[in-house]
């Protein structure tokens, strides 16, 4: 299974120019996060930083426990082997045919057999579709082929953390499409922690299980899908409907009062946006890419249902209402949300607000840097330690995801569950 990364107040430079400060998230292990923002905000730059080619001059990388900012450089080579990278061009070497290509990190990084490296390129190959197209070269097949190669060369080496530098650019939407549901299928078949950086809003509203946004050297937020589709901050709203109207500008920034104008012109009707994003935009909920049919269910779903129940109630009403509505009867009655027992806000049909914790259960911590929580009922708790799948009651000794004891490996919960939903910086 995937781990956990978790990165603290970080912060990177280059020279005098700030790319970013104070970078606080946790990516949820087995989870697919999407990264977004606009050109130049240093989202490449965070995804190196990831890995360890890029040293931030603040703050903190955890990858099980070692810091990947402070650690020796033999354990930097030792925390790399746990990623795969999918780089925008698929990165491969234009000499070699995809079979060599894929087969390298086996040749480089282990001593298996050249029968054993065999059966690992093609099983690979055979995940990606690209299986018969071994003796090609990267220059005689398409761009979507060079991606997929890419792919398969980043699972070799059956990666716990796999990072896609906008898999998306240079694809048509058919071909993102297809790049889309292989990549939920891969998430499904081996429930690695993914993080895609994109700047498709099509792929950033159906794949991801979370979402981010960097603005102006800022992570503006971060959180579980539903609260930036359903977010009203201005600088999400813009990027997630493809507008020109807000603070997002030609450049990146644009002064306070033009945006002040020009939202308020917008709210009156007055302007008109032709143009629509890649991907196609828009807020609201859309359904997540399931797996193919015949493939077994992601297993980071039912692990982040349990996580997203416990800090349901740091998050926006929207997104709360949206998490809600998701949720079957029996999960309400697991998670102790039912229909009909909240306040709501009075609307007819608007989903039930969640009921107080069971008796001499404290409600968790509200996030840092996050909203407060909604006055009223008090927030679900994860449901009792008889009702988990398995691995105990959270804050356990044990510090056990739910659905992880037995069998898989042990993984750290990030002590501040806020830091699953971080809402920052200025917008
Ligand atoms: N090695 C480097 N040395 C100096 N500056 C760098 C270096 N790498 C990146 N930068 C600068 O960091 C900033 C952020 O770059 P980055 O490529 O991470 O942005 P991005 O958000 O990924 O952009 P895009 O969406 O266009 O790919 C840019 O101003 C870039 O010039």
């Amino acid at each position: 299974m995937g781990v956990e990364v978790v990165v603290e107040d970080l912060s990177k430079s280059f020279g005098r120019q700030t790319i970013w400060q104070d970078v606080t998230l946790t990516l949820p292990p087995g989870e697919i996060s999407v990264l977004l923002g606009p050109s130049g905000t240093g989202k490449s730059v965070f995804l190196k930083s990831l890995v360890g080619l890029l040293k931030p001059e603040r703050g903190k990388i955890v990858i099980s426990g070692t810091d990947i900012c402070r650690c020796s450089e033999h354990t930097l080579y030792e925390v790399r082997r746990r990623f795969g990278v999918l780089f925008q061009d698929g990165a491969l070497f234009g000499s070699m045919d995809l079979y060599d290509n894929i087969a390298f990190p086996l040749r480089e990084h282990t001593k298996k057999s050249e029968a054993e490296i065999r059966r690992i390129v093609l099983e690979k190959m055979e995940m990606v579709g690209l299986l018969g197209a071994e003796k090609k070269l990267p220059g005689e097949i398409s761009g979507g082929m060079r991606k997929r190669a890419g792919l398969a060369r980043a699972l070799v080496l059956d990666p716990e953390i796999i990072l896609f530098d906008e898999p998306d650019s240079g694809l048509d939407p058919v071909r993102t499409a297809y790049l889309n549901q292989l990549i939920v299928d891969l998430n499904a078949q081996i429930d690695a922690t993914f993080l895609i950086v994109t700047h498709d809003i099509g792929t950033a509203r159906t794949v991801p299980d979370n979402i981010g946004m960097l603005f102006r050297r800022q992570l503006v937020m971060f959180g579980p899908r539903e609260v930036l589709l359903t977010s009203t901050e201005p600088v999400v709203e813009q990027f997630l409907n493809g507008r020109r109207q807000g603070p997002i500008g030609m450049s990146e920034e644009k002064d306070s009062a033009q945006v002040a104008a020009e939202l308020a012109e917008m709210q009156a009707g007055g302007l008109q946006d032709p143009g629509g994003p890649k991907g196609g935009g828009g807020t609201g909920i859309v359904p997540q890419i399931e797996p193919s049919p015949g493939l077994p269910e992601r297993k980071a779903v039912q692990r982040r249902k349990d996580r997203v129940m416990q800090i349901l109630h740091t998050l926006p009403p929207a997104a709360q209402d949206a998490i809600i509505a998701s949720l079957t009867e029996a999960e309400r009655a697991r998670y102790g949300v039912f229909a009909g027992a909240g306040v709501g806000r009075g609307q007819a049909g608007s989903p039930p607000r969640p009921q107080g914790p069971p008796p001499g259960r404290p409600p968790s911590p509200a996030p840092r840097g996050g909203q407060p929580p909604r006055p009223g009922p008090q927030p679900p708790q994860p449901p009792p330690v008889a009702q988990l799948p398995e691995g105990g009651e959270w804050g356990s000794r044990s510090g056990e995801l739910p659905g992880q004891g037995q069998g898989g490996q042990s993984q750290r919960r990030p002590q501040d569950p806020g830091q699953w939903f971080r809402r920052g910086g200025r917008s």
